[in-house]
């Protein structure tokens, strides 16, 4: 047999690199335009990549090597130079959200942007926003929202911390009365911010307490950032595996502290000068805050999943690993089947949610502009809907970043791949904003009161909302579910049928148990899971249709990412398929399998064009931060770059040597000399 050529294996990495991207079909700008919204905001985009990218503070080379405290300052000087350069180049509020976010940094100026500023426009009555606004929009006090208490998170309704109207100099007095009340896990307070939106329960001077209410109260003095009298704050110290090291959660205590009447955000409830309260129109109308920051989860989750298939794809698309072929390679990692099928439907999940996050943005502010003038007709379902995107996709992508994490190998556990950050920083997100157990109670109580009424009158069907349009299939005149057949899994259209049907029966079997019946610990888990993939499906068939405005190469090659979704989504349903009885076992072979196969065979379509897409993305080597990402394909030479600057190198013998490897050696030596004493004796 010929000797095999040898390949130098550092070499090829590039040569994999450029191979996989000359295979591509798709027009990469076209598809990145598509991701982006269109080519205005993609140049926007690079136009403030530039200018980021040309910071040397900015840099990301040594941030690894830091320690909380300097991680925290190094955060607050990035923050300090970027809003320096708003003002230097005039940017908008869009270009400074970009700008923002690209910098792919945990800074706690992101609570100000993200959850203060919100609310204040949500919920400020005019008396507050003619003193504040002007100085929250320009930063000049920086923002932070407390509502967790150390005993409670969850339950709002029995947060501790007290606000007691005082007519007679028309105040509010906050007051902590127990450890347990104190504010916890708050983003920013702990070392950044100067003002605060407190929930705290209102009390009537008459001492009736109305339950929690916003208020706005300075925390720490602007002229030396000291504490404000009555006011205890702090940082709550180091997160789980050091995650979000350079932000501050902190805790506050308040001491009989004062603010004034019009502090009280009051833009739907109300106290009078006199202490009377006022209502506000509907219950739920403060929750437009919070339903603002659910929806922009969804985009940012695919955005999240995006860095992850992008380093992942590229790292086992060049790593080589297993029996020689006639040209002396090894296999690419990514054509392992294993490989393929764990990395490309991450890929599909990244585009779907960052669509799906556009089409509820879109929807949200509909719905917000209703509230304007205080119709809140949308709010229940609009409610519902975000709670259950929200939970599907945070628990999927904290699924999908360690999953693709896993995908490379020893090297995927190097904080230089990048990706361990990028799940320690998300990981949270299935706590924050509604713990996603509870808030999937929500979308089951919300579904059961639409499933009464279509099961009791056939015209609630006609007055469903979309969201809720599966609940369609029970009515009286909707057809008989599909028979499944191995066609089924190549119709879009059967099999978006199929997931709103498991919804429907598995919504309906359970609100037909009766009070008295006994239901499974995760009825809530199974049962939102299933009502958001039917409404998620029903998107991505609309998705699908709207690809005919793309080129048609492009269109065919997203198309089987949505479809890979699909399928997807309908193998990880196939336990409540079976169960409600839309798949059945006839005895006649797997009948599973046919799915499954659909589902390779898409991972083989899409495979060609795995970089190609990944590239649409647009990440830079800077923002993506991953020697196993980088986009030359370069691994080895930029993991070798990388550990050049770990400061443990700088000593070619360490400090720890003389005090303590040296005495361990030493004794271990001498021990070991006296038994070979020993033995020689005998
Ligand atoms: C990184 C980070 C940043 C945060 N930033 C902020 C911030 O800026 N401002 C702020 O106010 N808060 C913030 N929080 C707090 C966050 O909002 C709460 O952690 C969250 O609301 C959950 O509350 P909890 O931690 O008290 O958990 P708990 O409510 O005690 O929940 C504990 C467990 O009990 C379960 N559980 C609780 N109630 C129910 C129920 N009714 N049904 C079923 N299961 C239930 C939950 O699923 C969970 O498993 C932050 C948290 C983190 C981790």
């Amino acid at each position: 047999m010929a000797p095999r050529p040898r390949v130098d294996v550092n070499q090829q990495t590039a040569v994999d690199m450029n191979a996989a991207r000359s295979q591509t079909s798709i027009n990469v700008q076209t598809v990145k335009n598509y991701l982006y919204g269109g080519q205005k905001a993609w140049d926007l985009r690079q136009r403030l990549e530039k200018i980021i990218a040309q910071e040397p503070l900015f840099d990301k080379q040594h941030r690894d090597f830091l320690g909380r405290t300097d991680q925290y300052i190094r955060a607050a000087a990035i923050t300090n130079r970027l809003t320096e350069l708003q003002r230097m180049h005039g940017w908008s509020q869009e270009e400074y959200r970009t700008a923002s976010s690209l910098l792919s940094e945990v800074v706690s100026i992101a609570l100000h942007d993200a959850a203060f500023q919100p609310v204040f426009l949500g919920q400020g009555s005019p008396a507050l926003m003619d003193n504040y606004w002007d100085l929250v929009h320009e930063k000049g006090i920086q923002g932070c929202y407390l509502q967790t208490e150390l005993g409670h998170g969850t339950n709002v309704a029995r947060l501790e911390t007290t606000s007691t109207y005082i007519p007679e100099t028309q105040e509010f007095e906050l007051n902590s009365p127990s450890l347990t009340s104190t504010k916890w896990w708050i983003g920013a307070l702990g070392k950044s911010a100067t003002h605060g939106i407190v929930q705290a329960k209102l009390i009537l001077p008459d001492g009736k307490d109305m339950g929690p209410h916003l208020f706005f109260v300075q925390l720490r003095s602007l002229e030396d950032h000291k504490p404000l009298r009555g006011i205890a704050v702090g940082d709550i110290g180091p997160k789980a595996s050091g995650g979000m090291a350079a932000q501050d959660q902190g805790f506050a205590r308040f001491d009989h502290v004062r603010i004034p009447r019009t502090n009280m955000f009051s833009k739907f409830a109300e106290v009078t000068i006199e202490g009377s309260y006022i209502q506000p129109p509907h219950a739920k109308l403060s929750y437009g805050g919070m339903m603002y920051i659910r929806a922009t989860m969804i985009p940012t989750a695919g955005w999240t999943i995006a860095k992850a298939a992008t380093v992942a794809i590229r790292y086992t698309t060049v790593r080589r690993q297993g029996e020689l072929d006639a040209k002396g390679l090894e296999r690419q990692v990514l054509t392992y089947p294993s490989t393929y099928y764990r990395l490309l439907p991450i890929l599909s999940r990244a585009f779907v949610f960052i669509e799906l996050g556009r089409y509820t943005i879109k929807a949200l502010t509909q719905m917000q502009e209703r509230l304007a003038s205080r119709d809140t007709s949308l709010l229940p379902e609009m409610h519902a809907l975000l709670c259950g995107l929200k939970v599907f996709v945070t628990t999927q992508g904290i699924i999908d970043i360690e999953t693709a994490r896993r995908s490379m190998g020893g090297h995927g556990y190097s904080a230089f791949a990048g990706l361990g950050r990028l799940y320690i920083e998300y990981l949270p997100s299935a706590t924050f904003e509604g713990d996603n157990f509870v808030l999937d109670g929500q979308v089951v109580r919300a579904a059961t009161k639409l499933c009464k009424a279509v099961l009791s009158s056939t015209s609630a069907v006609a007055k469903l909302p979309l969201p809720s349009a599966y609940l369609r299939l029970l009515s009286t005149t909707s057809e008989a579910p599909p028979q499944v057949t191995s066609s089924t899994w190549h119709d879009v259209h059967s099999v978006v049928l199929l997931l709103e049907w498991r919804a429907a029966l598995m919504v309906k079997n359970f609100t037909q148990t009766p009070a008295s019946g006994d239901v499974d610990a995760n009825v809530n888990q199974r049962l939102a899971r299933a009502i958001t993939e039917a409404f998620v499906a029903a998107q991505v068939s609309e998705m699908i249709n709207n690809l005919t405005n793309l080129p048609s190469e492009d269109a065919r090659v997203v198309g089987c990412l949505y479809r890979l979704y699909l399928l997807t989504s309908a193998e990880s349903a196939l336990v409540d398929l079976l169960s409600v009885g839309l798949i059945r076992h006839t005895g006649a072979g797997d009948p599973t399998q046919d799915l499954r196969l659909a589902v390779k065979a898409l991972c083989l379509e899409v495979m060609p064009n795995a970089i190609g897409l990944t590239d649409a993305f647009g990440f830079s080597d800077r923002i993506l931060d991953s020697a196993l990402g980088v986009s030359d394909g370069r691994v080895y030479e930029a993991l070798w770059k990388r550990v050049q600057m770990e400061p443990m190198n700088k000593d070619e013998v360490t400090p720890a040597y003389a005090p303590y490897i040296r005495p361990m050696l030493q004794r271990g030596q001498a021990a070991a000399q006296q038994k070979m004493k020993l033995k020689s004796r005998l």
